[in-house]
């Protein structure tokens, strides 16, 4: 198989430098072993190597559909295109943008490669899925939902092995593939440096679409470096007027150190310690600077925030911003007071968790009991159960805060992740270290988790993840009461409230050897086991309340119809009550100004785990025999349809009649996804 390693040994014509390039590139090892698999896959879809290119090709009037449906991509990716094909031109290559199902909807190219790239399908209109077409660029890049350079003979069909393809996925703002950015040309051309260009041109076109998709909200651009603010690689954050979270670009996300789903549970203030309205302040100044803000990690980022709001909202928040600068003018907290401002923000206290479930009625009494005592507390529960939150409420009624709050003070309540830090570090972030300790250790040393926590709580969450090899030096803390940072000799004593959460079982990590049994019985002072969203009486209510909760700042009150009550509690949940979180403000955004939330907001994957979808919607089409009539009748008079949208819903019906209401043979003949039928014939049943 002729692959990338080849074209660049043979750039420089020897062996030695084939196995150079060979041994210097992990990345394309690690490319070809997708491309291996990618021709497992091939193999098991039944395609011949040896089989004449499938010219079939959408009719003018599905282009234009497809074109439709996919219009935001197409109007933020064309200008990008226009960009990228000018450094390019006359190097015999072409650019090509596909939608999420694999189809070319739009090219940009050097007329004589048009005319081979013609001879292979390689052009508006056509499917370039793995299962179309075998391993290539588009599909492959599609498949892994990652950029893919496919180049020669690593195309599965032979005749498409005189091309070299490079394609970078594009996502939209929750995360999904919307489409693919793809530079083909012939193999002679290939050159490393187009998955560069395709990369970066893939980015901007995120971007923009990123920063369009939102009206009246605030936008957050930064980066740890001031100068790269404004460019391709900053971060990009955004907010309701309210200051909740809304979404973040793959940059942000990275630097937050938080996906996307981490990031729902967030609002302004808990990401960088600041109150929003300190944007307001700084938006009025005439030449506002970058903005100073901390990140968790203490990492200071360099920031610039737009504010694109409806009037109501600039007034609320510019008597907002007044007001708080009368009251205490915002200053820039430092990364050891962010955890009190995230605290203060979320804990509410025992009592606002009891919202009617008797089993967590009965682990709220028995938290109040220890509250006044020094012991430890392990909350057990599977992920998304509400581990952290009840760990800050027990914080905030603990006797070490309320004696804190009546000297006019908060109590500190640290966390720590022990299953998100590499190991290596978990020992300095955790006992702290001496200037010095280590290689790149920071000047001042650094004040551990546990010496932060002095006088309050430290939360140790994952507990399950901390390394053996730890595990007896937070044994002796606890006994001693004392810590001694790294490379330092000195002890310092340490009182705080330790509550731990797990979602291992810890019990059998014992047996197995794999966690200490006398850090076990340290740690488990009380131990309860929070319920499963599933397992809880009162979801209903805790529905309703995070449904007020959502409405309170931005939209106005709405209310779940009596389908959506029933769906919630038919649902099994495996994320708990971060899934209920983020189902609720999805579906609240997707209501906009209605007031009754209903079926058609909620998300697709929630409506596909309940079987809702399919059976519902290829039945009734089934069912509908004057659809079916309606159809065929289209298809032999030839009709025109009137709009772009019967012509579409006359395609998907025809085919669904052609396969007996086969949802999937109905996709795979029109080059389109399931959901896309569902999502058209839901809109044609309103
Ligand atoms: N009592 C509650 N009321 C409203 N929302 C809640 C409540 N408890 C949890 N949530 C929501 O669920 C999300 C997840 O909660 P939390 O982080 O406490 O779960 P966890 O069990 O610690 O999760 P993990 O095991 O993944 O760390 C929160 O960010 C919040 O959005």
């Amino acid at each position: 198989m002729q692959t990338r390693i080849d074209s660049a040994a043979r750039g420089n014509g020897n062996v030695t430098s084939l196995v150079q390039a060979a041994a210097d590139t992990d990345t394309q090892l690690a490319d070809l072993r997708i491309i291996e698999q990618s021709h497992q896959r091939c193999l098991g879809y039944g395609i011949a190597r040896h089989q004449n290119p499938d010219l079939d090709l959408l009719s003018a009037a599905e282009l234009a559909l497809a074109l439709e449906r996919n219009q935001a991509l197409f109007g933020h990716a064309r200008p990008v295109m226009e960009t990228l094909y000018d450094q390019i031109r006359n190097t015999h290559n072409m650019v090509i943008l596909a939608d999420a199902e694999g189809t070319i909807i739009h090219t940009l190219g050097d007329k004589d490669f048009l005319v081979k790239a013609d001879q292979v399908a390689l052009g508006p209109g056509v499917h370039w899925s793995e299962q179309r077409r075998g391993t290539n660029a588009i599909g492959t890049a599609l498949h892994e939902q990652k950029p893919t350079t496919v180049h020669a003979q690593e195309h599965y069909l032979n005749a498409n092995h005189f091309l070299t393809c490079s394609s970078a996925p594009i996502f939209d703002h929750q995360g999904r593939v919307l489409g693919v950015l793809d530079v083909s040309g012939e193999c002679g051309s290939y050159h490393k440096h187009t998955m560069a260009l395709v990369r970066m041109s893939a980015q901007m076109i995120e971007n923009h679409l990123f920063t369009s998709n939102f009206a009246d909200c605030i936008t957050l651009h930064f980066h740890s470096r001031p100068e790269f603010v404004g460019t391709l690689v900053e971060g990009i954050v955004s907010f309701t007027p309210g200051g909740r979270f809304l979404s973040a670009n793959r940059s942000a996300q990275f630097q937050l150190g938080l996906s996307l789903a981490a990031l729902q549970s967030h609002t302004f203030s808990s990401l960088f310690g600041m109150p929003v309205s300190m944007l307001f302040d700084h938006h009025q100044k005439a030449m506002p600077e970058l903005m100073d803000l901390y990140l968790h990690s203490g990492v200071r980022i360099h920031a610039r925030a737009e504010l694109k709001l409806k009037e109501q909202h600039f007034q609320q928040a510019r008597v907002a911003a007044a007001e708080s600068q009368l009251s205490a003018p915002p200053t820039v907290r430092t990364p050891a007071q962010h955890g009190n401002a995230v605290s203060a923000q979320i804990g509410q206290g025992l009592a606002a968790l009891d919202t009617g479930d008797a089993r967590l009625h009965d682990i709220i009494a028995k938290l109040r009991k220890v509250l006044t005592r020094d012991i430890p507390i392990m909350i057990a529960g599977e992920t998304g159960a509400g581990k952290e939150w009840l760990a800050r409420a027990i914080h905030q009624d603990s006797s070490r805060n309320r004696a804190a709050a009546a000297s006019g003070h908060a109590a500190p309540f640290v966390a720590l992740n022990c299953s998100a830090i590499p190991e290596s570090l978990i020992e300095a972030e955790l006992f702290g270290y001496e200037e010095g300790a280590f290689t790149g250790a920071r000047k001042k040393g650094g004040t551990g988790k546990i010496l932060q926590a002095q006088g309050g709580t430290l939360f140790l969450d994952e507990i399950g993840d901390m390394p053996l090899s730890l595990q007896g030096r937070l044994l002796r803390v606890l006994q001693e009461r004392a810590v001694t940072p790294l490379g330092s000799n000195r002890q310092l004593r340490v009182e705080f409230t330790l509550v731990c959460a797990t979602n291992q079982p810890l019990r059998e990590m014992v047996a197995q050897h794999r966690f200490r049994e006398d850090l076990y019985y340290r740690l488990n002072g009380l131990q309860v086991k929070l319920p499963a969203l599933r397992m809880r009486s009162d979801l209903a209510q805790l529905a309703q309340q995070m449904l007020a909760q959502e409405c309170r700042d931005d939209a106005g009150a709405k209310q779940f119809d009596a389908q959506v009550q029933q769906l919630l509690l038919a649902y099994h949940w495996p994320g708990n009550l971060r899934q209920l979180a983020n189902l609720v403000r999805t579906a609240v955004a997707m209501a906009g100004d209605e007031s009754f939330i209903k079926a058609a907001h909620l998300p697709e994957d929630f409506l596909e785990d309940l079987g809702m979808a399919e059976p519902v919607y290829a039945d009734a089409y089934l069912a509908d025999e004057d659809a079916a009539h309606d159809a065929t009748a289209v298809a032999s008079t030839g009709m025109a349809a009137t709009s772009m949208q019967q012509t579409e819903l006359a395609a998907i019906r025809r085919a669904l009649h052609a396969h007996q209401g086969n949802v999937t043979a109905a996709a795979r003949t029109l080059g389109i996804s399931r959901n896309t039928i569902y999502r058209r014939l839901k809109s044609s049943a309103r």
